[in-house]
């Protein structure tokens, strides 16, 4: 058991995102993005995307190289060729992972997917400051992540309503009741619910029909994290899920357009998702 003031693996995540960070804004000024966002087209609709027509799941397909909790996963020389996948296959919206330490991922990666997909594209990465929204939206993004556990209640709502007014949609991302609580009071539309707890990368797949019972239908939910394919993909949309995140199935299973094309038919019928069935 950890102490309640011991180092969290999200704590010093965070702690190397900062020095990123801080390393971006001397190279490029946050007018300097803002002007960069003011010549890119509107971002695109990610709570439609996510939210799928009647009784479709959606699948978030991950662009992830390596993870804190696996190490390196896998190469993806072209991050372009590998979203061309997914879409292939039938994903709503491609996450892009930005975050360059534990990650090994990079704005040059959403940059590349960007230019390359129709679909939504999410920002996946420890976001902490407006200007890493702003980032985000020059780079094209049309979602951002942001983590309940990561951000006091105030820093959330300030940054949900920044990416909100940009006209992107924020994925808010909890691992318990409290959390997409406070992810429903900052004001999140789509509510992410991680099955990894970031603190310790423990992954427990029944978080989500705990968490599920506080997110009303008028909020997309969204389960991530340890979806290993249709089967998982169908129990969470049974369970209530508009969306799954998948990352590591999609790269290390060799073939992620049938993968997700199979998780879209396995989980995708007019009878789920009708009525309350929690
Ligand atoms: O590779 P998986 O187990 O399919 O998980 C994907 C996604 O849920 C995971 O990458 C993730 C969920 N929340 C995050 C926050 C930061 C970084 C990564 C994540």
């Amino acid at each position: 058991m950890r102490g309640t003031d011991a180092v969290t693996v999200l704590d010093d995540i965070i702690a190397g995102v900062r020095e990123d960070l801080a390393e971006r804004q001397a190279r490029t000024s946050l007018d300097q993005l803002k002007e960069r966002a003011s010549r890119l087209p509107s971002a695109r609709d990610g709570v439609a995307a996510l939210r799928g027509g009647d009784g479709a799941l959606t699948v978030i397909a991950e662009v992830k190289r390596a993870s804190p909790s696996k190490g390196h996963l896998a190469p993806i020389d072209d991050p372009a060729a590998l979203a061309a996948e997914y879409e292939a296959g039938g994903a709503a919206a491609i996450s892009v992972l930005t975050e360059q330490r534990r990650f090994s991922g990079s704005l040059a990666d959403l940059d590349a997917v960007r230019a390359t997909v129709d679909v939504p594209v999410l920002r996946k990465d420890f976001v902490v400051t407006p200007y890493q929204v702003w980032e985000a939206r020059a780079h094209g993004a049309d979602l951002v992540l942001l983590i309940v556990a990561a951000l006091e209640q105030q820093v959330l709502t300030s940054l949900v309503e920044r990416i909100h007014s940009l006209g992107m949609t924020a994925l808010v991302e909890a691992h318990d009741r409290d959390e997409a609580l406070r992810a429903l009071d900052a004001g999140a539309r789509v509510v992410g619910v991680n099955a990894r707890d970031l603190k310790t990368l423990d992954v427990d797949p029944g978080v989500f029909s705990q968490v599920v019972k506080v997110l009303p239908d008028s909020v997309v939910r969204v389960a991530e994290s340890g979806i290993r394919g249709p089967h998982d993909a169908l129990d969470y949309a049974s369970q209530g899920a508009h969306a799954v995140l998948v990352g590591e199935a999609l790269v290390t299973g060799g073939n992620p357009r049938a993968a997700i094309s199979d998780m879209v038919s396995a989980a995708s019928h007019p009878s789920l998702r009708t009525g309350d069935r929690r």
